[in-house]
């Protein structure tokens, strides 16, 4: 029996990065191995990277990978942050479709990686399984890279190239200056700010980097991310000086879009600054990047150059701000569908 295209039930597919299934040598260079071998993430002849790769990178980074990841796996639910965190994010955008649902047909939410588990192949199939002939994809990328939003739909373009029978999709387009992305980072920003227990001098934007040549290539990561920061600073009133701007992450030896974030941050400690505030509004999810990278070094490398007072402002998460906007979104690209 064929089910009615009207009820057949609409899929929404969260997608984020992807990281390692346990905080292990093994496992991290097995993930490592995956995302660095992508000619979108990596843009190095592979005649030359793999070698390289597989020869001097992974053995090295592997092993100090898997003690950052180490140092903030989620114990409890003995997964990655960004894997739990992306899971939590799927079940309640899930519970927030249910609720108020207008029309036939019901919206079944799942969540998948780019690089690791669970695939992007499981969560496409997984949703088609069940019936869906119409998906929305939502890359949680709010500012577009070629390195992050387009290898996703590389990805899905490849797996859709293996079916007879394709459902119909349709992609979450990046959401950098999207008001209801600003209204809520504005929103996390003052109340985390006003559960602290000081006044901090000055506020960080900390965005995940991209290798400067991706950028002179004709990216427009930069600019998004600098859009952003811009509407912040408007949504809280603040100045280029109270909200600062700077990239983190970097990788390997070539040069990275700047100011970077450790040099931005050592240079205000020597400049007398005492109280710091990091928010990372590129992404959607605590990740290693943001829980180990800024939470712990970036702690560190403040309080040793002189600061006092650091403190991190989690990312949108599952959060009643975080969850209000992934649902404005989901809803605003179903509409017609859903
Ligand atoms: C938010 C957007 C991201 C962009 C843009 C991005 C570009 C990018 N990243 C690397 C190299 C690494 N990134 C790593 C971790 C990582 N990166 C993002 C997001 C973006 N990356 C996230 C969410 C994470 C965290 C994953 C997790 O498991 O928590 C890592 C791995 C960690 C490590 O070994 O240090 C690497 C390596 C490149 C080269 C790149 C652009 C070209
Ligand atoms: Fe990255
Ligand atoms: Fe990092």
């Amino acid at each position: 029996m064929v089910t009615p295209f009207d009820a057949a039930p609409i899929g929404v597919l969260l997608v984020n990065l992807g990281t390692p299934d346990a905080p292990e040598p093994q496992a991290v260079r097995r993930y490592l191995a995956e995302f660095l071998s992508d000619p979108r993430v990596v843009e190095l002849p592979k005649l030359f990277w793999a070698p390289a790769l597989h020869g001097i990178v992974l053995p090295l980074r592997a092993q100090k990978s898997a003690q950052a990841y180490a140092a903030i796996w989620n114990k409890e639910l003995n997964d990655s942050p960004l894997r739990a965190i992306t899971r939590a994010q799927a079940e309640g955008l899930a519970e927030r479709m249910r609720s108020g649902a207008s029309g036939a047909s019901p919206v079944l939410v799942d969540f998948a990686m780019r690089y690791g588990a669970p695939s992007l192949q499981a969560g496409l199939t997984g949703l088609m399984s069940r019936g869906c002939e119409r998906i929305l994809i939502m890359p949680l990328y709010p500012q577009y890279a070629a390195a992050t939003t387009a290898t996703a739909f590389d990805a899905v373009a490849r797996i859709l190239g293996g079916m007879r029978r394709q459902p119909t999709l349709r992609f979450l387009p990046p959401y950098f200056d999207d008001p209801a992305y600003i209204d809520a980072l504005a929103s996390s920003l003052r109340a985390g700010v006003a559960a602290l227990d000081f006044e901090p001098e000055v506020m960080l934007a900390s965005f995940h980097g991209l290798p400067r040549s991706q950028v002179d290539a004709g990216d427009p990561y930069k600019a998004q991310c600098e859009a952003s920061w811009r509407l912040l600073r408007e949504a809280m009133g603040v100045s280029e000086r109270q909200l600062r701007l700077s990239f983190q992450s970097r990788f390997g030896r070539a040069k990275w879009i700047e100011p970077y974030t450790t040099e931005v941050v050592k240079a205000l400690a020597r400049e007398g600054v005492k109280r710091l505030v990091v928010m990372t509004p590129g992404f959607s999810a605590d990740c290693l990047e943001t829980l180990e990278e800024i939470g712990l070094e970036l702690r560190d490398e403040f309080l040793q150059e002189g600061g006092e007072k650091f403190a991190r402002i989690t990312c949108l998460n599952d959060g009643e701000e975080g969850m209000r906007l992934l649902e404005t979104l989901a809803r605003r690209e179903l509409q017609g569908w859903a």
